[in-house]
């Protein structure tokens, strides 16, 4: 794993934004995976102002998010769906039938996991995967304990990755208790991965994924076995390390 150290939360999203430019760019039909959650936010404002300023168009990229709570439609705000939709989609001229995210308002929960996989399948491989770290050291919705053969498939929510989200919404009660998400070896096909790491809060999963073991009880420390992971990290999630 290649670790970037960047100063800050601008200097991260930037370096982000500039490697996938380049793929987007040199790669014919690109395939990007998507993540939500605070930490890429900085790194969709970099992609629109590109596609604003005329440098890029993502007319022939497709994407695929990593995952979704269950129960919220679409139309929801608070669904990963609209957050694409409001930070991203709607913004650059990424055709809708090419951006995906997973339904998490299906009837057939495991009926929808299987098409997503299916839609990915059809895609070959996702070129570049973009992912942040929860505190507990999920990726996607992969929570603890998560097999490392797991594909797309339905989780329950950890209390403590509810009580992180709620800052979301309304109400604490009001974080859906299930989602759908990418499995872990699903994410482990993928071409390139990359993670964004901001915040003193981060700094001790960042330690645990670099220097702990390879354990299904702490799910990003997979990435120690993918062939091309780039770490872009701030000062404040390194400060428990010597990089
Ligand atoms: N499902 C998302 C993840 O995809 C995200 O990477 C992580 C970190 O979130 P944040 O970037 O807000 O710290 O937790 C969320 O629960």
């Amino acid at each position: 794993m290649e670790v970037i150290k960047v100063k800050n939360y601008d200097a991260m999203s930037e370096k982000a934004c500039s490697i996938i430019m380049n793929r987007v760019i040199n790669l014919d039909n690109p395939v990007l995976g998507l993540a939500t959650g605070s930490t890429p936010e900085g790194l969709y404002e970099y992609l629109i102002n590109t596609y604003k300023e005329g440098e890029i168009s993502f007319k022939d990229t497709a994407t695929f998010n990593l995952d979704e709570y269950v129960g919220l439609a679409p139309s929801n705000p608070n669904s990963y769906h609209y957050y694409m939709n409001e930070k991203l989609f709607k913004h650059i001229d990424i055709p809708d039938k090419l951006a995906h995210v997973p339904n998490g308002s299906a009837q057939d929960l495991d009926s929808e996991c299987r098409h997503y996989e299916q839609l990915m399948r059809d895609r070959k491989q996702i070129d570049v995967q973009i992912l942040g770290l929860g505190l507990n050291g999920h990726i996607g919705f992969n929570e603890p304990g998560t097999s490392f053969e797991s594909r797309t498939h339905v989780i329950d929510l950890d209390e403590t990755t509810r009580k992180a989200n709620a800052r979301f919404f309304d109400a604490p009660e009001d974080v859906p208790n299930k989602a759908i998400t990418m499995g872990l070896e699903t994410i482990m096909d993928s071409k390139e991965i990359i993670l964004l790491v901001s915040g003193a809060r981060k700094a001790e999963p960042l330690a645990r994924l670099l220097h702990g073991e390879v354990s299904e009880e702490f799910p990003a420390s997979i990435l120690q076995n993918h062939k091309d992971v780039v770490i872009i990290a701030d000062e404040a999630s390194l400060s428990e390390l010597e990089i």
